[in-house]
């Protein structure tokens, strides 16, 4: 079998030379141009399975090579070489179809990590012909479905970072395993960090790890997420969740494509294609100075947007389809009359996670495995309402005891509804949730919405507190504090 044939573009004569010895040492055949017009010439002619190209040229971009290959219909990966320190041109490198970029002073581990990477996608099985990739989990053949599906084949070609956005529970970390399962990266690990729920003072050592002795407690060398991810998909989800300091130390392993653990003294290359989730607005979140405007820029790069349930309502017959079968097994449950309407109804504020749990709490209760509309037990609210206001002011605030809680909650606030008359709850999670929203309500009423100190009153962390608050829908009128 021939060799697969790089082209490598660049006007700088040792640059290219360099860049051939690697390729041709690596037992790849090489073409090189020294302009973009010898470059579209040997385009037109030959099958690349990479091209590698300066940004600058005596006779125009780079980039220019890039939009050109991306929009063909050969799907060439093209990666691009940007000048020291200049980010913004990978940035609009790859908005414009780069596979990805390396910058000068060129590094002959990197090159060669994203070359290989390069080579791995021409082997890769190509997308069946409705897009759906083998193996797949997303179901739904909806319009937004089928573009989502063509996005997520386009993006899995690249590795350029991407920003997934979508209400909770629409599929974003789905989609973000789709896009790993579909690319080059496929068979390293695809890595999920929930930035929200890992505790500031951890947060270094679990991105980065750390070396034996580094703190009290390190008795051995530990990876972090990085290491971990390398070679494969690190996905940062409620990326907005992030502290400011540790914003600042994931751009420069962004940037430097290294990492350093505590308490080590060198630097690792790491090779991580980096997926951010949130369902906050993160441009918003930069105005308001809670997100750094250079990591906002870098990590959205390209933006995937999930849509919510309720707009691509065609899915939902399919969607209950397949997880009825998963919870019950191939034709075990089935649904009586108007229980999809009753379904396709309802606006689904939590979306297809939603589904899911209000499918299986409906089994827990179908008589023979026939699911009726009277075990749906939907909740009334509409996504607007989702947003739980703080009782008046007035109202009287008994002191918080979580464990004295458990009970049904004073008439101050409304008992958390959803008891059977054993005074047992007819639905543990949800009753469970809705104490734990009255509590986290009274503290944060109690304290006039300061999150600090009814984080204090109950014995958690503030970013603990904010990720109840995110969980369980609750804002609070400042909610910026
Ligand atoms: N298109 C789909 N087909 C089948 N299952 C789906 C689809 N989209 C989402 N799901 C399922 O819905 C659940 C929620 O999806 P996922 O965790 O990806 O959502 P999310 O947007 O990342 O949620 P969150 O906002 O809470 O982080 C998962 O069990 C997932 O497998």
């Amino acid at each position: 079998m021939a060799a697969p044939r790089i082209l490598v573009v660049d006007d700088e004569a040792d640059l290219r030379e360099l860049l051939e010895i690697t390729l041709l040492k690596m037992g790849l055949d090489v073409d090189s141009a020294a302009t973009l017009r010898q470059a579209r010439a040997l385009v037109e002619e030959h099958d690349y399975a990479l091209i590698l190209t300066d940004m600058r040229l005596p006779d125009g971009l780079g980039l220019e090579l890039v939009r050109e290959v991306s929009s063909s219909n050969k799907a060439t990966p093209i990666a691009v070489i940007t000048a020291y320190g200049s980010a913004e041109n990978a940035v609009v490198a790859l908005k414009a179809g780069a596979f990805d970029y390396i910058s000068k002073p060129v590094a002959l581990d990197a090159l060669r990590v994203m070359v290989r990477s390069a080579l791995k996608l021409s082997e890769a099985p190509p997308a069946a012909q409705d897009g759906a990739a083998p193996g797949s989990r997303m179901i739904g053949s909806s319009p937004a479905m089928q573009s989502l599906r063509a996005q997520i084949g386009r993006l899995a070609r690249s590795n350029a970072p991407i920003s997934i956005t979508g209400e909770s529970g629409s599929g974003k970390e789905l989609a973000a395993r789709e896009i790993h399962a579909q690319s080059s990266r496929a068979l390293r690990s695809f890595v999920a960090v929930n930035c929200g729920a890992i505790p500031e003072t951890l947060m270094e050592a679990e991105f980065f790890g750390y070396r034996k002795g580094a703190f009290t407690g390190a008795a051995d060398d530990r990876d972090g997420f990085f290491q971990a991810a390398n070679g494969g998909t690190l996905m940062l989800d409620e990326v907005a969740d992030l502290p400011l300091p540790m914003q600042v130390k994931l751009l420069r392993a962004i940037q430097e494509r290294r990492v350093r653990k505590i308490g080590a003294t060198n630097e690792e290359p790491v090779d991580v294609r980096i997926i951010s989730a949130t369902h906050q607005d993160l441009a918003r979140c930069v105005e308001q100075g809670k997100f750094r405007q250079d990591l906002f820029y870098r990590l959205n790069v390209i933006e995937l947007s999930l849509p919510p349930l309720r707009e691509r309502i065609d899915d939902l017959a399919p969607l209950v389809d397949a997880i009825l079968a998963r919870l019950a097994g191939p034709g075990q449950a089935t649904l009586g009359a108007g229980v999809l309407d009753a379904l396709r109804a309802y606006s689904f504020p939590g979306n297809i996670r939603e589904l899911e749990n209000v499918l299986e709490r409906a089994l827990a209760f179908a008589n023979d495995g026939v699911i009726e509309v009277g075990d749906l037990s939907l909740k009334a609210a509409r996504p607007g309402d989702a947003v739980r206001e703080p009782a008046p002011a007035a109202a009287p605030v008994p002191p918080v005891e979580i464990a004295v809680e458990l009970e049904p909650a004073p008439a101050a606030d409304p008992a958390p509804p959803g008891l059977g008359p054993a005074g047992l709850p007819s639905n543990l999670p949800e009753y469970l949730s809705q104490v734990e929203r009255d509590i986290i309500g009274r503290a944060l009423q109690q304290t006039n919405f300061n999150r600090t100190q009814a984080a204090a009153l109950l014995g958690i962390s503030v970013r603990q507190l904010r990720y109840q608050m995110q969980k369980l829908e609750i804002v609070a009128p400042d909610d910026s504090a």
